[in-house]
């Protein structure tokens, strides 16, 4: 695609933000330098490897190859391009405020004042651009949060609800400049202050993780009262103020985002000495949730003691091999010690799995997994864990025919028919 005026872009973190960001704006026809401290994520990269699993971005990143310029130096950055788009990670720190100090480096990079615009992509604390324009008045700052999802990340980049621009007056020439890169896609543009900005991004994930323990609560009760949540979550999404979306009940959500940023809003509140009610429960309804499963499966096994147990999905949700804050994480652990022998499978996200879940015998297919298992959880949606062969090949399998299905994915009419004790989440 032709723009209609190209943009020399940097982007500093090619992470899942930074890739898909620059991979992105190539696709719109600007050049890109991207740069990054991971030498060997900047070498595999220039081999042509896409180092995560995110549906559409090898291609993507191959039809623009002659756009992306991959290095791990600041220098050819600041050279080509003025809006620099910082993509680093933010993760949380033992307080769970957020950690900067990735941001901070970058920061320590730049020299004011001069000709360039640091576009902070990264999720930060609100109070973060005017911090760094503290220390350096000159700098020209814009916040331009992003609301990607992992899995849909490229889709939700080219037609995004809404994009965010944050600036002062000082900035706004930049900050025009980064709203013009995103007129092609059509998108209502949302110019604000940069500090509202900044909250628009943590209130968003603050309210979609909300929705999600309210469905949850919504779901333990559904237990007790003998009601079905997935016909709740239906009968109250199509109320336009409530919406369908995110009512999913679960075991709870996982992720590089909502744990950290539900986190970090609460302390951020906490730090300026207001307390967060609401926050702390939707925190604490997660944390249970992922740990209710474990019951469900004493209701049917009793102690776990020496119970082969499979985990059917490792990463925290489908299309991702990414693992951070994975509900399989917590589970294994609780499993592990209620006494349980733990195996598990996820088509893709294994190679990360190894360096965490030292004691899982992780396996190669679901069967491998399910043979000789007294129960299985479905912990991630994969779409293939819907097309086993529950009746056949897996019923001879398993030793026991019992499923917890943590996210109300499977069959569960088909899977008791053909004989197995199913516990759904609220239904
Ligand atoms: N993963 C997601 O779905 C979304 C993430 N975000 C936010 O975007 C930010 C980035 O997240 P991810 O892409 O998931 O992180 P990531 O961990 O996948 O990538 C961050 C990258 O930054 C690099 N990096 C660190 N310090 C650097 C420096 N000084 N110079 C250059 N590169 C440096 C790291 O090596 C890494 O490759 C976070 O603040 C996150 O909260 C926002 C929306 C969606
Ligand atoms: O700031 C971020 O990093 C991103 O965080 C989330 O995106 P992501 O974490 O990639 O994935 P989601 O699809 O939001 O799922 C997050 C977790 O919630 C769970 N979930 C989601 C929806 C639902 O109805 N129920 C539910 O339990 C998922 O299983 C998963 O564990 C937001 O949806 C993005 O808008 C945001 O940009």
């Amino acid at each position: 695609m032709a723009p209609r005026e190209a943009e020399p872009i940097g982007v500093i973190g090619v992470g899942w933000v930074g890739l898909v960001t620059a991979a992105c704006f190539a696709e719109l026809g600007h050049e890109v330098w991207a740069r990054d401290i991971d030498a060997a994520k900047i070498a595999a990269l220039e081999r042509g490897e896409v180092p995560i699993h995110e549906p559409g971005l090898p291609e993507l990143v191959a039809r623009n190859r002659d756009r992306l310029h991959f290095t791990t130096e600041m220098a050819p950055v600041l050279e080509h391009a003025q809006l620099l788009f910082c993509c680093v990670d933010t993760p949380p720190t033992y307080s769970g405020d957020a950690d900067l100090s990735r941001v901070e480096a970058v920061v320590a990079e730049l020299a004011e004042p001069d000709d360039h615009a640091l576009v902070m992509k990264s999720t930060v604390p609100v109070g973060t651009g005017a911090a760094i324009k503290r220390r350096l008045p000159a700098l020209h700052y814009v916040s331009n949060p992003e609301f990607l999802k992992e899995g849909s990340a490229i889709e939700d980049f080219m037609h995004p609800d809404r994009v965010v621009i944050g600036n002062d007056a000082a900035s706004s020439d930049f900050a025009d400049r980064v709203a013009a890169l995103y007129e092609p896609l059509g998108a209502p543009i949302v110019r604000t202050d940069v500090a509202s900005a900044e909250m628009i991004k943590l209130a968003s994930n603050a309210f979609l993780a909300t929705k999600i323990s309210f469905i949850n609560e919504i779901a333990n009760v559904c237990e007790e009262v003998g009601a079905d949540v997935a016909e709740v979550a239906r009968g109250m999404g199509l109320d336009a103020r409530i919406g369908p979306h995110f009512l999913r009940a679960g075991a709870g959500y996982g992720g590089s985002c909502f744990p950290k940023d539900v986190q970090a809003l609460k302390q951020l509140a906490g730090n300026s000495g207001y307390h967060f009610q609401l926050l702390t429960a939707v925190i604490d309804v997660n944390e249970l949730q992922k740990r209710r499963l474990v019951g469900k499966l004493q209701k049917h096994l009793g102690s776990l003691v020496g119970k082969e147990i499979a985990l059917l999905g490792v990463a925290f949700k489908p299309n991702t091999d990414d693992i951070r804050e994975a509900t399989s994480l917590v589970l294994a652990g609780r499993l592990q010690s209620e006494g349980a022998q733990v195996r598990a499978y996820d088509p893709v996200a294994l190679e990360r799995a190894r360096a965490v879940l030292s004691n899982v015998r992780l396996c190669t297919s679901a069967l491998e997994a399910l043979d000789g298992a007294d129960a299985a959880v479905l912990v991630t949606e994969w779409p293939e864990f819907r097309e086993l062969d529950w009746a056949g090949a897996v019923k001879r399998v398993m030793r026991r025919p019992i499923v917890v299905d943590g996210r109300n994915f499977l069959d569960r009419e088909a899977l008791q028919a053909a004989g197995f004790v199913y516990e759904g989440v609220g239904r």
